[in-house]
């Protein structure tokens, strides 16, 4: 333990990221009208080279044009191995209005990364006057990423969240797949009597994000579920990811949107169970006790602490 308070991430709602192409700019008000908490314009992957700087149009348009009601807006901009990503800062920050919230920035390696983001970005809002500074949130998608997790998790004020790209992930890892996210079909083990268990190839980058962002008051969000027609595996996934403590899920399509809501919004069984605990403490400590029983098991101060963890993120999400 340390006598450190951990810091508490921010408190907006983020329990699905939906994400569309700048380049299809026909989608932007479907995007919208989504029940998304959070939306992403893509100026990265789902862009094609040639289409870049038209994309970047778009997405400023959109910024400055469309009622995103009281969602967050954020743009994905290029990674930093590219030509395009310094381009992406200073346009956005030079022709868009405050309605942008985060810049995504993808392929994250080191803290260093961050920094070099967060100097341009500090440059132009300065030189433009603007008041309201832009947030950051990152995806931890290459080896690099991984390994330096918590130094970019710390790396600046600006930082609010963190989402693991089981894509790209799976490629800088060198991982034999062309799955993105859920179950792999050769991530097995064998019982004793010979029958197929799959294991989770993504608990451990997950527990990493998650390790960092609550260290460092940020958001752990899981990234992209490729298959849009499987919506079992995209609810096995995000409900693993929940478990393990990661506040939302991305969508890469729209019917990805009510599933990753359902998931990571605590049902009425969840926060009935949390108050009843919370109620059992309270009881408990009149007479001195720091231990009870709740339905046949045990509840102590930190069952205080897990049922609060619940009871917060229902009251956030409600407003
Ligand atoms: C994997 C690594 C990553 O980096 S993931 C993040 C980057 N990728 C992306 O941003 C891709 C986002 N998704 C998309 O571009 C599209 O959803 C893809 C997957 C191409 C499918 O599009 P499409 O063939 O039009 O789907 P559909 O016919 O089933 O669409 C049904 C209705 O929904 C609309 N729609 C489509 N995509 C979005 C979206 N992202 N946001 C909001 N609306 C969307 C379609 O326009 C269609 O609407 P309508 O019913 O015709 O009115
Ligand atoms: O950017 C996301 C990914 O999965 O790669
Ligand atoms: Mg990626």
């Amino acid at each position: 333990m340390s006598f450190k308070v951990q810091p508490q991430a921010p408190a907006v709602p983020n329990r699905c990221q939906l994400f569309g192409p700048g380049s299809r700019p026909a989608i932007f008000e479907k995007m919208a009208s989504s029940a998304a908490d959070v939306i992403n314009l893509d100026l990265e992957d789902s862009v094609s080279p040639s289409d870049k700087d038209n994309a970047r149009k778009n997405v400023i348009e959109a910024i400055n044009d469309i009622d995103w009601g009281t969602k967050t807006l954020s743009v994905r901009i290029n990674g930093l191995d590219t030509p395009y990503w310094y381009r992406d800062v200073v346009d956005v920050l030079e022709k868009a209005g405050d309605r942008i919230d985060r810049f995504m920035i993808p392929k994250v390696g080191n803290a260093g990364d961050i920094y070099a983001v967060d100097a341009l970005a500090s440059a132009v809002e300065m030189a433009k006057g603007r008041s309201k500074k832009v947030g950051f949130e990152v995806i931890i998608e290459t080896a690099a990423g991984l390994a330096h997790v918590e130094e970019i998790a710390a790396a600046s004020p600006r930082m609010q969240a963190m989402s693991l790209g089981a894509a790209d992930y799976a490629a800088s890892m060198g991982m034999q797949t062309t799955g993105i996210g859920g179950t792999q079909e050769n991530y097995y083990m064998l019982t004793p009597d010979g029958q197929k268990h799959w294991g989770d190839p993504w608990v451990m980058p997950i527990t990493a994000i998650v390790a960092a962002c609550r260290t460092h008051g940020l958001l752990p969000v899981d990234g992209p579920f490729g298959d849009f027609s499987d919506d079992q595996g995209f609810m096995a996934q995000a409900r693993r990811s929940a478990t393990l403590g990661m506040v939302g899920k991305w969508a890469i399509h729209p019917k990805q949107v009510a599933l990753a809501n359902e998931v990571f919004t605590p049902s009425e069984a969840q926060i009935t169970e949390a108050r009843e605990i919370l109620a059992a403490m309270e009881e408990a400590e009149k007479t001195g006790q720091g231990a009870a029983v709740y339905k046949g098991r045990l509840v102590d101060l930190a069952s205080i602490r897990q049922a609060e963890v619940i009871v917060k993120q229902s009251e956030m999400i409600a407003g």
